[in-house]
C-alpha cells in the first residue's frame, strides 16, 4: 500500500480549475427529502436461473427495484424521507482505477452531510485489503478538496479486487460490525459487484446491520444490461484514446509507411474498441465479439488483416490504423482453449515455468508456434477472478508478426508485389485509465454518490445504485436502486433445452451487441473506413464550452435518428473524386461546385473537436 494515499497533494492550473467544477444533480437528489416508491419486484436477468440465484441468495433475491423521485411528485405507495438519524458509512475502490471514481466518494459525502452533519463516512484504504485490516480514513471536505473531480484512485487506492473466501467475507463483517457501519458502500465493476452480492447476502443472513451498496465504476464499459446503461470511466476513457488513436492517424497519414497496431483495455468485451472506432473510424477495429461469433482461427485474422494491407497496396497506401481490444486473444478458439488449459494449471499451483511442459499435446504445438515474448506472458499468474492478465499479453505485437511473416511470404511466392510492411504497436491502458475524467463522468459519479446516500437512508441491502435516462440532460435523469441478484446469471454449457448451468451465479460482462444499429453503422462503413482513411480528430476532452457535455456514441445511438458524419464524408470524397476526375462534364462540376456549403460544414466537422455540438452531429 502506498504510504501517500490520501494525502492533500499539489494541483496543477488545470486541476485546480477541474477542482471548483460543480456536477449538477437531477431534480430528484437536489433538496433534502426524496421520494421512495418501490416497483416491480426483481427475477434474474437470465429467467431460466433465477431458481439458482435465488437459491443462492435467499436473503436478498427477489427485491423490489427502487425508485427515488422528487417529493412533488404525487405517487401512490410511496413514502418521503425527512427525518434522518446519524449513520455510518464505510466506501472502499474494489475494481481498476477508473476515472471518475472519486466523485462516488464526494457525492456520497455531499449527499451525507446534507442529510445530518454528523454522519460519517469512513474510506478504507487501499480497497479490500483496507477493508478486512480495518485501515480508514475519515472523508473530510480538507481530505477531499484535491480529489474532486480528478483522476486515478489515489484518494484511497486499490489491492486484490476480491472479497470472496470465507476468510475475506469474515474479515469484512467483523470490519462493518467492529465500525457499526450502517453502510459499504463498493466501487467496481462485474466481479467487485458480484462480490458485493455475496457479502450483502452474508450480512443478510448473519444480522449484520451493514447494508451493501455496489456502485458500477469500470472504464471497460461492460456492466450493462437492462439497468445499468453505462459505467463511470468509460467516457474518459474512450475520449482519451479516440484522441490519442487519431494522433497516431495523422502520423500514419504523413510519412505513409507503417502499420500501427493498437491494442485497448476491456477484457471480457469490447466496448472500448468499438465505442473509439465510432469517435475516430480507423482502417480496421476486430471486436472479440465477431471474432467469438465466426470461431475465426488466428491465422484467419491474420489473413483478413493481410487482405487489407493488399487492398490499400493496390491504392499505393502503406500505412493505416487497426485497433484491437484486448480480450481479442480470448476470443480466438485455439487460443481460449489454450489460455483455459493454462488457467487450469494455475488453479492448480503449477508455477509458471512447468506449465509449458503440462500442456496437453496439442496445446503444446499450439503454444510452441507462438512466439517467445507471448508465450511467457501467457503463463503469468492469473488475476483475483482466476482469469488470464489480458492487459500483459501483447495481441496486438504477435498480430504485427504474423501479418509482417504472411505479408514477406506473399511477396516471395510473388502475389503481393507491394513495398514491405512495417508496423509499429502500441498498448493504450493507463495512458487513458489515468485521465481527468470528462464531464459526464464526474457527473454520473457524483449523482451515483448521492444515490448511495438514499439507499443506505431506506435501509436497502444488496443494491446497485443506478441512473437511467443518461443520453439526456441531467435533469431528465432518473435516479434508482436495483438488486445486485436481479443481474446475476449462471452461464449455460450448452444452448437449449439440455443446457446444463455451470459455475455459481455472477453478473456477467454484457457483449456488444452485434444486432445493435451501432455496431450496424460500423460494419456498413467498413469497407470505406479500410480504403478511404476517413480518420477523424476529435482532440482532447473538452471540460468547458461547445462538446463539454457530450456523452459516448455508442450510449446516444441506440433509437435515435442517426445522421452521423459518415455519410456526409463519404459524399463528400466522392464530390472530390468527380472534381478532380479528367475531362469530367460541366454540369456535374457545377453540382458540385454548388455543394460546397455542406462540404464546408464537412470541413468543419473534420477539423472540430469530436465534443464539439455541431449541426452535423444528431448524436443527441
Ligand atoms: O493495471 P492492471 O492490473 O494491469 O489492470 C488491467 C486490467 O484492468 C482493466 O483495465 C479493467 O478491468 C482490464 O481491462 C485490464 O485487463
Amino acid at each position: 500500500m502506498n504510504a501517500d494515499l490520501g494525502s492533500p497533494r499539489e494541483l496543477t492550473g488545470l486541476q485546480r480549475r477541474r477542482a471548483l467544477y460543480q456536477p449538477d444533480l437531477p431534480p430528484c437528489l437536489q433538496g433534502t427529502r426524496v421520494r421512495v416508491e418501490l416497483g416491480d419486484s426483481t427475477t434474474s436477468i437470465d429467467p431460466k436461473c433465477a431458481d439458482i440465484v435465488a437459491q443462492a441468495f435467499s436473503h436478498t433475491f427477489g427485491q423490489k427495484l427502487v425508485h427515488f423521485l422528487e417529493p412533488s411528485t404525487m405517487v401512490s405507495d410511496a413514502q418521503v424521507t425527512e427525518e434522518h438519524p446519524p449513520i455510518r458509512v464505510g466506501v472502499l475502490f474494489s475494481g481498476r482505477q477508473s476515472p471518475g471514481g472519486h466523485n462516488v466518494i464526494w457525492g456520497t459525502y455531499d449527499a451525507m452531510k446534507a442529510q445530518n452533519p454528523h454522519n460519517v463516512l469512513l474510506g478504507f484504504v487501499g480497497g479490500t485489503e483496507g477493508l478486512f485490516a480495518k485501515k480508514t480514513l475519515e472523508i473530510t471536505d480538507d481530505v477531499l478538496s484535491s480529489y474532486k473531480n480528478q483522476g486515478g484512485f489515489d484518494l484511497l487506492g486499490r489491492t486484490v479486487d476480491q472479497i470472496r473466501t470465507t476468510e475475506q467475507v469474515n474479515a469484512a463483517m467483523s470490519t462493518c460490525c467492529d465500525l457499526s457501519l450502517d453502510g459499504l458502500i463498493i466501487i467496481g465493476g462485474v466481479t467487485s459487484n458480484s462480490d458485493a452480492a455475496q457479502l450483502a447476502e452474508t450480512f443478510a443472513k448473519h444480522n449484520c446491520k451493514t447494508k451493501v451498496i455496489g456502485v458500477p465504476v469500470t472504464l471497460s464499459g461492460d456492466l450493462k444490461n437492462q439497468f445499468v446503461e453505462t459505467t463511470v470511466g468509460f467516457d474518459t476513457v474512450c475520449k482519451v484514446n479516440s484522441q490519442l488513436i487519431s494522433n497516431v492517424f495523422l502520423d500514419a497519414v504523413s510519412a505513409g509507411k507503417y502499420y500501427y497496431f493498437v491494442r485497448l483495455m476491456g477484457g471480457k468485451a469490447s466496448h472500448v474498441a468499438f465505442e473509439c472506432a465510432l469517435q475516430s473510424h480507423p482502417n480496421m477495429v476486430i471486436l472479440g465479439e465477431e471474432v467469438a461469433l465466426s470461431k475465426l482461427a488466428l491465422m484467419e485474422i491474420t489473413n483478413k488483416i493481410c487482405e487489407g494491407v493488399e487492398a490499400r497496396a493496390a491504392q499505393g497506401k502503406y500505412h493505416g490504423v487497426l485497433l484491437i481490444p484486448e480480450g481479442l486473444i480470448e476470443s480466438i478458439p485455439e487460443m481460449y482453449a489454450l489460455i483455459q488449459e493454462i488457467n487450469n494449471l494455475h488453479s492448480n499451483n503449477v508455477p509458471e515455468d512447468e506449465i509449458p511442459s503440462q500442456l496437453s499435446p496439442w496445446a503444446a504445438a499450439l503454444f510452441k508456434f507462438l512466439p517467445p515474448f507471448i508465450r511467457r506472458e501467457l503463463v503469468l499468474h492469473q488475476e483475483s477472478d482466476n482469469s488470464a492478465q489480458l492487459s500483459q499479453i501483447d495481441t496486438e505485437q504477435l498480430l504485427a508478426h504474423l501479418v509482417e511473416a504472411e505479408m514477406n511470404k506473399r511477396a516471395k511466392e510473388g502475389n503481393y508485389k507491394g513495398r514491405k510492411f512495417s508496423s509499429v504497436c502500441h498498448f493504450f491502458g493507463s495512458q487513458a485509465r489515468g485521465s481527468l475524467p470528462s464531464n459526464f463522468d464526474c457527473n454520473y459519479a457524483y449523482v451515483l454518490g448521492h444515490i448511495c446516500v438514499q439507499i443506505v437512508a431506506t435501509g436497502l441491502n444488496g443494491y446497485m445504485a443506478t441512473v437511467t435516462n443518461l443520453k439526456d440532460s441531467i435533469n431528465k435523469w432518473r435516479c434508482a436502486a436495483v438488486p445486485l441478484t436481479a443481474m446475476m446469471s449462471v452461464r449455460r454449457h450448452l444452448r437449449g433445452p439440455g443446457a446444463v448451468p455451470i459455475g455459481r451465479p455472477v453478473i456477467h460482462p454484457s457483449p456488444i451487441d452485434l444486432k445493435a444499429e451501432s455496431y450496424g453503422v460500423l460494419r456498413e462503413k467498413a469497407s470505406s473506413f479500410l480504403l478511404d482513411d476517413f480518420y477523424r480528430t476529435p482532440g482532447g476532452i473538452q471540460f468547458e464550452g461547445p462538446g463539454a457535455d457530450t456523452k459516448p456514441i455508442t450510449l446516444t445511438i441506440e433509437g435515435q435518428d442517426y445522421l452521423g458524419d459518415i455519410e456526409i464524408l463519404q459524399d463528400y470524397l466522392e464530390k472530390v473524386r468527380t472534381i478532380l476526375k479528367p475531362g469530367c462534364s460541366r454540369e456535374i462540376l457545377k453540382a458540385a461546385i454548388s455543394s460546397m456549403a455542406s462540404v464546408n460544414d464537412v470541413l468543419k466537422v473534420m477539423s472540430a473537436p469530436l465534443n464539439a455540438e455541431l449541426p452535423l452531429y444528431h448524436f443527441n
